[in-house]
């Protein structure tokens, strides 16, 4: 486990005074089809909105970590993009991310909606995982229990189960979940738990996230401008945080956060219908994306939003270096 190794695990019989006897902590991931309901589950189970969840498949492009702190455990969650076929360098590079990803984690949460059934999509994603040579161990998650009636749940943990003999895998278990009505969240946590080994915390109590702020600001920007985009679009809008900071002379009670940010998308076109008619969606996605800030980091914020076109970055390995790809 690189990640686990560089936040120091340490040997056996070397765990740090306090660390109460039998604790656990590890990595665990989410995989599953597009608009599986992997962000949603992620936020549900750490209790904080840290990772963005939209009704646009493929919102996902950071390996956002979540960390669930528990009385026994810790458990850090890695949220990954989907995993697609490559049709830019992006996408190459988001696809490597996710395998990274796959072989630095003890357990990996299959995510399979009961609302849906399962597809050459979901058999195609597992068969890869059961090709790694160092496998994690496997949780198939049947989510979205709430769409469904119990008949139906029963078949898909069925076609789930089926899932071990085509694909010669083992589930260590098959959870069905709700990560909105918040249904069977604690097992599904248990679950994982079990599957950890022992080790000490790996972050401090009380934190959610090692995400810098700038990179949850501009994921929750990203979010507000996906709010009713259709097609392509989605894929080609980045945001890039360009300031971040208390303004200065501000008495200590009343602090304002000023936030200097830029959507960045491809073409003159998507520049115009991010901006909409007399500014009106730019208006709608500021005024979104700083409630979401504020709710986030607790104080009240001065958003500066613009729109930037840098033709093709999705393309361009200079501007996806820029970017942080
Ligand atoms: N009814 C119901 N809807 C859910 C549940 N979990 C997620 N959703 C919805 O399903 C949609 C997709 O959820 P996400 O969490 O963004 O899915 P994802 O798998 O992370 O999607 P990508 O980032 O595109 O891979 C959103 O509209 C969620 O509100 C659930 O338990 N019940």
């Amino acid at each position: 486990m690189t990640d686990a190794t560089a936040a120091g695990p340490p040997d056996e019989g070397q765990l740090p005074a306090g660390t109460p006897p039998g604790f656990r902590s590890g990595f665990a991931c989410f995989v599953g089809r597009p608009n599986a309901g992997k962000s949603t589950l992620t936020n549900a189970l750490v209790g904080s909105k840290i990772a963005i969840a939209s009704s646009k498949p493929q919102t996902t492009r950071h390996a956002i970590r979540g960390i669930v702190h528990r009385p026994d455990a810790q458990l850090v969650l890695i949220d990954t993009p989907g995993l697609h076929k490559p049709r830019t360098l992006l996408g190459e590079r988001l696809n490597d991310l996710v395998r990274g990803t796959w072989t630095e984690v003890d357990v990996v949460g299959v995510c399979l909606p009961a609302n849906e059934k399962i597809g050459p999509g979901d058999t195609y994603l597992v068969g890869e995982i059961a090709k790694l040579p160092k496998q994690p161990r496997l949780i198939a998650v049947a989510t979205k229990s709430d769409l469904v009636r119990p008949e139906r749940m029963a078949q898909h943990l069925l076609a789930i189960q089926g899932l071990e003999q085509t694909l010669g895998i083992a589930w260590s278990s098959i959870v069905p979940v709700s990560a909105t009505a918040g249904e069977q969240l604690d097992v599904l946590a248990d679950e994982i738990v079990a599957l950890l080994p022992e080790g000490p915390m790996l972050y401090p109590d009380g934190e959610i996230t090692d995400e810098p702020e700038v990179t949850l600001v501009a994921e929750l920007i990203r979010e507000a401008a996906l709010e009713g985009v259709r097609d392509e679009l989605p894929h080609s809008i980045t945001v890039e945080v360009e300031e971040m900071g208390l303004r200065e002379g501000r008495p200590e009670n009343k602090p304002l956060l000023d936030v200097y940010a830029s959507m960045i998308v491809e073409r003159d076109s998507q520049k115009g219908i991010i901006i909409g008619h007399r500014g009106s969606r730019l208006k709608e996605i500021g005024a979104a994306a700083r409630q979401q800030i504020e709710a986030l980091l607790g104080t009240p914020v001065y958003l500066d939003l613009k729109v930037k076109v840098l033709k093709e970055w999705q393309r361009n390995a200079k501007h996806l270096n820029r970017l942080g790809f």
